[in-house]
């Protein structure tokens, strides 16, 4: 089993457990179901900001324990201060040592918006999405059929949330696109292998139909590359690793981010 499966697997046994402790109806009295998310969307178009998407993330398969210090209140208000357009949230404990809270903390402290990061193959899980504050999610094609991520989407949609829609091929990308998704991510990471190629963004660039905003996932360390991938029309930059690696990572968000203003 490759790691994208063993995540999978974990991950259905946990919905199992998930929705027998807190079902449906009660996930649904949560306030946030009365609020209107805000949109990632708009605000990755915005013409002032370059669309830096900075994510929490403690650690991952690919590069272990990165960083189990840091307090998601200050680096989620850190990196909005730095200049970020939006925040993306790991929830997933098992592979990523992320958890709900962690959401629901930044949800408390930003107003801007906010991405689910996990491995949703449910909708149970949109609606739980939903119940902790997100305004987005991520649909991953490589773990979806195309009818999956098209009612994954049209869930998504009537929640009033966005959806960002994962690939890592040609294929996935074709046979995966439904008018629900908002914003479509090219993961420079092959999750089956973590291999990392950003010239992968570049290759698939022109195939991305412009009603999607296009977002370059993974691997993104240096101000240039985000300077020639916005050459390609990518308006969105999901970038977590080269932030979270330092102590203060909301730091290092800012330093990219000025060095990006000289660039951009
Ligand atoms: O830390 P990086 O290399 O900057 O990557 C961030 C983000 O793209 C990556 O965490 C990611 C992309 N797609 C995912 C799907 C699930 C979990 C994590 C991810």
């Amino acid at each position: 089993m490759n790691i994208l499966d063993q995540i999978v697997a974990h991950k259905q046994k946990e919905v199992a457990e998930r929705k027998s402790l807190y079902p449906v109806k009660l996930l649904e009295k949560s306030i946030y179901f009365e609020s209107q998310p805000v949109s990632l969307k708009k605000y990755l178009l915005r013409p002032d900001k370059v669309g830096i998407i900075a994510e929490f993330k403690r650690k991952s398969p690919s590069k272990g324990m990165i960083n189990p210090y840091v307090a998601v209140e200050r680096t989620s208000v850190g990196y909005m201060q730095a200049g970020a357009s939006a925040l993306s949230i790991l929830t997933d404990t098992a592979f990523f040592g992320g958890k709900n809270e962690d959401l629901i903390t930044a949800r408390k402290f930003n107003f801007c918006p906010i991405l689910r990061k996990d491995f949703t193959i449910d909708e149970y899980q949109i609606i739980e999405a939903k119940s902790i504050g997100a305004d987005a999610i991520l649909l991953i094609a490589a773990i979806l059929s195309p009818e999956q991520i098209r009612s994954l989407a049209a869930v998504a949609k009537s929640l009033k949330m966005e959806v960002l829609l994962e690939v890592h091929d040609q294929q996935e990308l074709e046979r995966s696109l439904t008018p629900d998704v908002d914003a479509l991510g090219v993961n420079n990471r092959n999750l089956k292998d973590f291999t990392v190629d950003i010239n992968l963004s570049k290759t698939l660039a022109p195939i991305i139909p412009d009603d999607f905003v296009k977002v370059s996932e993974s691997g993104i360390s240096e101000a240039e590359t985000v300077a020639d991938l916005a050459t390609y029309g990518y308006k969105g930059f999901l970038m977590g690793e080269t932030f979270m690696k330092n102590s203060r990572p909301e730091k290092a968000c800012a330093a990219f981010i000025d060095r990006l203003r000289v660039l951009i």
